[in-house]
């Protein structure tokens, strides 16, 4: 099974890879500053190695200074020796003697003189050296003019005794020069260094310190944004598995632990259960009291469910107004199951304070077990919600446990759906009318249409089998408009029968409401039939009338144009309030048959039946009690001053023939 947390890793990535990310971390900071420290050490390198190559010329011009000094002194001599030579092809005249004099002197000259030397001529040696070349030439000069052609003359032996220690000295010191060279080198770069020094070591060293800063600087930024990043992860994990309203695990967490809880009882051979709630009529809440309330209580739901279970059981919101607890136990039996399914419709009995006002809340609960209602998540869901319709489908407020039944239910449900879109076509809908009764005379005044179908294989069916499934399917539209059509045209056959006129009452549905040409088709089923307005009441709840407040006045204001009347069916049940209900053009309050039945033996219900006879009389409405079963009941609403009762008592809901046997019976009494 894939983890819940593997979708979520997509927008991290996303993040990371995003191009902001660059620009946030600031990357692009240590990137420039180690462009600049590359730069610099690259500049340095060269700046060192033309340092080198500068100071090797220098060192080369000084040796060679020297050693050609040395040169020029060698071949004087040398020439010298030509010119004693006995060989007339090798001997040299006196004035080629001369030219090389000169040419020393100039030489000599040039070294003192020149700029390129000055450096050269501060060191001591070399200094004095070339001082006494210069004074033996001059000392010499005298000798050159009278110089003889023997070898053995005591001129040329002096000039050459002069001149030999000074070439030597020379060819030494050019010696040492070129042998210290490494040395003179450093001392040379140092001595050149001086002016750029500071930049050849200092702009690397000062960009070398901006890139370590911004290497801590970014490395501190790195976590800052790593810690954000694991935050922000751990966030979106948290998203994605739980329910944002209520905190709880969600549909996908809840499926996880399914599967692990699968893995351990099937390792273990244990059993778990999975118990389904939905909140019975949530709807009407949030239709009457808003969302906001219905969000409110969804949230107080939600702690009451997490104090029904133990720490390692699962609470999850699955949807809307569903709920799933996952409990596993050592030993789990169905006692524990039932035990804890008691303790959640118990937790939910208990009136919420929502908004202000407090609210009874009952919900309908399904339960599955594992391994004996199914080995796969999936499978386990699905039987415990099957098994939830089962408990709505027994009135609410109860709890079923999985029978492979229901999930035939389930497939009858969906066939039903598709006899009803024929149902119309082939006239298999009736009505049945139950008789409206004036409680001080006892005399028949209307009857209310109730919708019956003739089902070809599963015979006579009542409203709550099929009603559910054409609001579902919005056949109730095509439906409904057929029951004002019949019930109309009803009222006017039985009124022909020569029977007393009857106020007709038609429940309608709220998608009904909604349709913009409900007003125009109740016209239509008033003219077509002749029954007068004023004899046919709609009866519409208090929940179909808040779900949308304007379009509900809008409507009813329209069809009360017509002379039509308005009922409010179930009254007391729903969430409307006394300022919502001016608003809207009603002629009866029908009070709901649970606080008949309840009148008598809880105060309670027999307080909100006092009440809503004392609001209809101080709004001058009709109040209607139904589902009169008992002469107590009876009594009891007559005591009140109630005016008007429908129930067993007087009839059950009966077809049309019935009822005018039933009019001519009670005429003739
Ligand atoms: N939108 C439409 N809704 C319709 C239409 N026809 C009926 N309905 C709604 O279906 C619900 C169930 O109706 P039904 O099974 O016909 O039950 C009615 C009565 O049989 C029942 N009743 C009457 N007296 C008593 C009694 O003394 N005891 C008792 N236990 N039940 C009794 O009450 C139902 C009528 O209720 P109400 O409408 O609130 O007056 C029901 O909600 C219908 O509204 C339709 O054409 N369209």
């Amino acid at each position: 099974m894939k983890p819940v947390q593997a979708d979520v890793a997509r927008p991290l990535i996303d993040s990371l890879t995003d191009r902001r990310w660059w620009r946030q971390t600031g990357m692009w900071r240590l990137l420039l500053a180690l462009a600049i420290f590359i730069a610099t050490l690259y500049m340095s390198y060269r700046d060192i190695g033309q340092a080198n190559v500068i100071s090797s010329l220098r060192m080369g011009h000084h040796t060679h200074s020297l050693i050609k000094t040395y040169d020029e002194v060698d071949r004087f001599m040398r020439a010298l020796r030509q010119y004693t030579l006995k060989d007339p092809i090798r001997q040299i005249a006196l004035e080629d003697i001369a030219l090389h004099y000169e040419i020393l002197v100039s030489r000599v000259q040039t070294f003192q003189e020149g700029e390129a030397n000055r450096e050269l001529l501060e060191l001591d040696d070399v200094r004095t050296l070339v001082e006494r070349l210069a004074v033996t030439l001059e000392s010499i000069e005298p000798l050159l003019v009278e110089l003889g052609q023997d070898p053995y003359d005591l001129r040329y032996s002096t000039i050459q005794s002069l001149l030999r220690p000074i070439r030597s000295r020379f060819f030494e010191l050019g010696k040492q020069f070129l042998m210290n060279s490494e040395v003179r080198n450093e001392q040379i770069i140092r001595h050149y260094g001086n002016d750029s020094s500071y930049w050849t070591l200092g702009a690397p060293a000062a960009s070398g310190l901006l890139l370590l800063l911004l290497f801590f600087a970014q490395l501190r930024q790195s976590k800052r944004l790593a810690d954000s990043l694991a935050a922000e992860s751990r966030k979106l994990s948290h998203m994605a598995a739980h329910d944002p309203l209520t905190g709880l695990p969600n549909r996908a967490l809840l499926k996880d632990r399914l599967s692990q809880a699968i893995h351990h009882a099937h390792r273990a051979q244990g059993r778990f259960a999975v118990i389904f709630l939905d909140l019975d009529r949530f709807k009407a809440v949030n239709d009457s009291l808003g969302h906001g309330a219905g969000d409110e209580l969804l949230k107080t739901v939600a702690e009451r469910l997490s104090a029904c279970v133990r720490e390692g059981d699962t609470v999850a919101r699955i949807s809307g107004d569903e709920f799933v607890l996952l409990i596993e136990a050592v030993g789990l039996d169905d006692g524990v199951v039932n035990e804890v399914a008691e303790r959640v419709a118990s937790e939910l009995r208990t009136p919420f304070l929502i908004a202000g006002q407090e609210l009874l809340v009952t919900g309908s609960i399904g339960i599955s077990l594992y391994p004996d209602n199914g080995e796969e998540a999936e499978l386990l869901l699905m039987n415990a919600d099957a098994a939830m319709y089962s408990a709505k489908a027994n009135g609410r407020d109860s709890i079923s446990s999985y029978q492979a039944q229901m999930n035939a239910d389930s497939v009858s449900r969906i066939e039903l759906t598709g006899d009803l879109h024929h149902a119309l076509e082939r006239n298999q809908l009736q009505l049945h009318y139950q008789p409206c009764v004036a409680l001080a005379s006892g005399e028949i005044f209307g009857v209310e249409a109730l919708l019956r179908w003739q089902h070809p294989s599963r015979g006579l069916l009542s409203p709550d089998d099929f009603i559910p499934l054409a609001e579902e399917s919005g056949l109730i539209v095509p439906i409904g408009e057929w029951v004002i059509r019949t019930a109309c045209a009803q009222a006017a056959a039985w009124h022909q029968q020569g029977l007393p006129q009857l106020k007709m009452a038609v429940n309608l549905s709220a998608l009904q409401l909604q349709q913009p040409e409900l007003a125009k088709r109740v016209a239509a089923a008033l003219e077509a039939s002749g029954h007068p307005p004023r004899l046919l009441e709609l009866e519409l709840t208090e929940t179909q009338l808040m779900r949308d407040v304007d379009t509900a006045v809008a409507a009813t204001r329209e069809l009360r144009g017509l002379g039509v009347r308005i009922a409010i069916d179930d009254f007391g049940t729903g969430y409307c309030s006394l300022s919502d209900l001016q608003r809207f053009p009603v002629s009866t309050l029908k009070l709901d048959r649970s606080f008949v039945h309840n009148a008598l033996s809880k105060p309670s219900a027999a307080a909100i039946a006092r009440s809503a006879i004392g609001l209809g009389r101080n709004l001058e409405l009709e109040v209607l009690a139904e589902g009169i079963e008992t002469p107590e009941q009876l009594a009891f609403l007559r005591a009140h001053h109630c005016d008007a009762g429908q129930g067993y008592l007087f009839s059950r809901p009966l077809p049309a023939a019935d009822i005018a046997s039933l009019l001519r019976e009670s005429r003739a009494a």
